[in-house]
């Protein structure tokens, strides 16, 4: 987009015979931005608001017609004055009018006092205008565009309450994680957390306090986890899962248990002070099925040797830690169950 505006000021200048010109952008009625300068042989943008409202400028987005000013310099560029003014240049003033003939931006081409822009000079600087008007407009449209696409794609990605990732993109990322190890090996864990007896918590602090709980519980887990590796995220409601790449079923368990008790040894007070206790329960598992090879030593004492065999599929990975989840509930809950 640079490139264009630097293109479409350069083009201005040699066609319109100006040693100075402005390519102003209208973002209301009362101020304008300068996205491109052309000023003695340099091209800048500087993008510096400039106030319309009691300049010449007004009168050009009103009438949409082109007029000629005696200029000034305003913040180092050339800027038109009003007619009674003394001046050593004049300012050419012509309208950018998009499909709609709004004024969308204004081009200002300095000249000489005394020395005006031929009939044929001119006719070719309008003959640009509406092209410049739709670099312009395309400029503005993609700066929009590219904010809506970063706002939605932050919103499918962060949970708006936890600042976790959302389930969507962590399973998108397990999904990558999983074809990464079909493909060159390795191991990666996941776990899943749900908040223990939390009906209880909502019914005896309120939702807007559960909804507190939740992110205490969140940022719990965000100081627990290797940042920019492990995708915590909110898998729904009250729980929460956390996929770990290059980590064993033995270094999850020791995440496990440490978020466990972080949780437990958490102080969690409802907003008139009074403390109550948040445990978790957590289920862990693995992509990696270990063989559990039994045999007897030279003193008869049956040694079990363990070994890596195959690598389970992501659906099996997510039952499992599913199951070991329930089995933590099952078991009493602020637990953590591993599938070994
Ligand atoms: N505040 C709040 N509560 C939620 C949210 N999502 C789910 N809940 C509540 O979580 C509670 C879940 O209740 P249950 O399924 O009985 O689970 P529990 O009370 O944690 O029981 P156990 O899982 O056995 O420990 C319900 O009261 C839901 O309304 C949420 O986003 N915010």
């Amino acid at each position: 987009m640079k490139q264009l505006i630097k293109q479409a000021v350069i083009t201005l200048a040699r066609f319109g015979n100006s040693k100075q010109v402005v390519l102003l952008k209208v973002e209301t009625i009362n101020n304008g931005i300068i996205i491109g300068a052309f000023l003695n042989g340099e091209f800048l943008i500087s993008n510096e608001s400039i106030k319309l409202n009691n300049t010449p400028l007004e009168k050009i987005i009103s009438t949409k017609q082109t007029y000629t000013y005696p200029g000034t310099i305003v913040k180092s560029i050339p800027f038109p004055i009003y007619q009674d003014s003394r001046s050593d240049f004049s300012c050419v003033c012509l309208p950018l009018l998009n499909e709609e003939n709004q004024v969308i931006g204004i081009v200002i081409l300095t000249q000489k006092i005394g020395i005006s822009l031929s009939s044929e000079r001119l006719h070719v600087v309008n003959l640009l205008r509406p092209l410049i008007a739709a670099i312009i407009e395309t400029n503005v449209t993609m700066i929009e565009l590219l904010a809506e696409r970063e706002n939605l794609l932050q919103l499918s990605t962060i949970d708006s309450l936890t600042s976790l990732y959302t389930r969507r993109y962590f399973e998108t990322r397990l999904q990558e994680e999983f074809t990464k190890v079909s493909r060159h090996g390795g191991v990666f864990s996941l776990l899943l957390i749900d908040i223990d007896h939390f009906k209880q918590i909502n019914d005896t602090c309120g939702y807007k306090e559960g909804n507190r709980v939740l992110q205490e519980v969140a940022q719990i887990l965000t100081n627990s986890i290797r940042k920019e590796i492990d995708i915590p995220c909110r898998y729904n409601g009250k729980q929460f899962g956390i996929l770990l790449p290059y980590t064993d079923v033995d270094g999850a368990y020791i995440l496990a248990e440490r978020i466990r008790r972080g949780c437990e040894q958490h102080l969690f007070t409802t907003q008139q002070g009074i403390p109550f206790k948040v445990t978790l329960s957590i289920g862990v598992a693995h992509n990696i099925d270990i063989a559990h090879h039994e045999e007897l030593n030279d003193n008869d004492h049956i040694v079990v040797e363990s070994a890596p065999v195959t690598e389970v599929s992501k659906e099996e990975v997510i039952y499992r830690v599913d199951v070991m989840l329930n089995a933590a509930k099952q078991a009493g809950h602020n637990q953590v169950m591993v599938w070994w």
